[in-house]
């Protein structure tokens, strides 16, 4: 299969619906992230983590069915199951809803950048889904450089 490139472009995610398919610590993990722009996220799973049952974020335990995609602009399968994560690229596609599979970029539509923001300036790293350590690394740099006092 042809190679998978990448197009980086921002979405307005405030007031939309995502869907976070598992409730352990990557899916939170993804979460904390989604919130830090306002998108009404849910999560379905059979076992919700420690942080995410504190929250306010809505969830159902409930076994992933097909049907549940509807709805939403996109969402994020943290199930930690290889088999059931396949099952579910395949239904977004056909939804018609874009799918993320956490750490797996060969199942993914789209993958996140590690982002730098401040005020109104977002800086996105990605690596086209090849290297996430030298997107994070890269993107610490730019941070650091952005909040040392020589640059404040
Ligand atoms: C930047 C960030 C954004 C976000 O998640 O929103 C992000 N990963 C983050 C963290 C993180 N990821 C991993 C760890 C190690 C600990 C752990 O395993 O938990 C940590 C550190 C941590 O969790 O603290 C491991 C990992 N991640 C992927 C693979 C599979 C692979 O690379 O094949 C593996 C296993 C690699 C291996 O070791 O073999 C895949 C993806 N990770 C991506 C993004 C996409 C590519 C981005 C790009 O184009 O470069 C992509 C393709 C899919 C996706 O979009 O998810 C977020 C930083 C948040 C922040 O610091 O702000
Ligand atoms: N400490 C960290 O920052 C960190 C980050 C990521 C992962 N981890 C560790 O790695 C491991 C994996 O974590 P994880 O969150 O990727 O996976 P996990 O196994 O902890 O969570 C998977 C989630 O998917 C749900 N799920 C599974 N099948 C489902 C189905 N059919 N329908 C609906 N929901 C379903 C489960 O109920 C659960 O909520 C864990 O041991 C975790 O502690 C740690």
């Amino acid at each position: 299969m042809k190679q998978k490139n990448y197009l980086p472009i921002a979405i307005n995610i405030t007031g939309e619906k995502i869907l976070i398919i598992g409730g352990g610590q990557s899916a939170w993990k993804k979460i904390q992230i989604l919130k830090r722009f306002d998108a009404e996220v849910e999560v379905i799973a059979l076992e919700i983590c420690d942080d995410l049952r504190k929250s306010d974020v809505p969830y159902r335990i409930k076994p992933y069915e097909k049907s549940d995609l509807k709805g939403y602009l996109m969402f994020y399968s943290c199930t930690n199951n290889p088999e059931l994560d396949q099952q579910i690229a395949r239904d977004g596609k056909e939804a018609g809803v874009l799918v993320n599979i956490h750490d797996q970029p060969e199942l993914c539509q789209f993958v996140s950048p590690a982002i730098y923001q401040k005020n109104h300036l977002r800086i996105a790293v990605s690596s086209n889904a090849r290297d996430v350590y030298a997107s994070i690394e890269t993107r610490n740099i730019i941070r650091n450089y952005f909040e040392s006092t020589a640059n404040n």
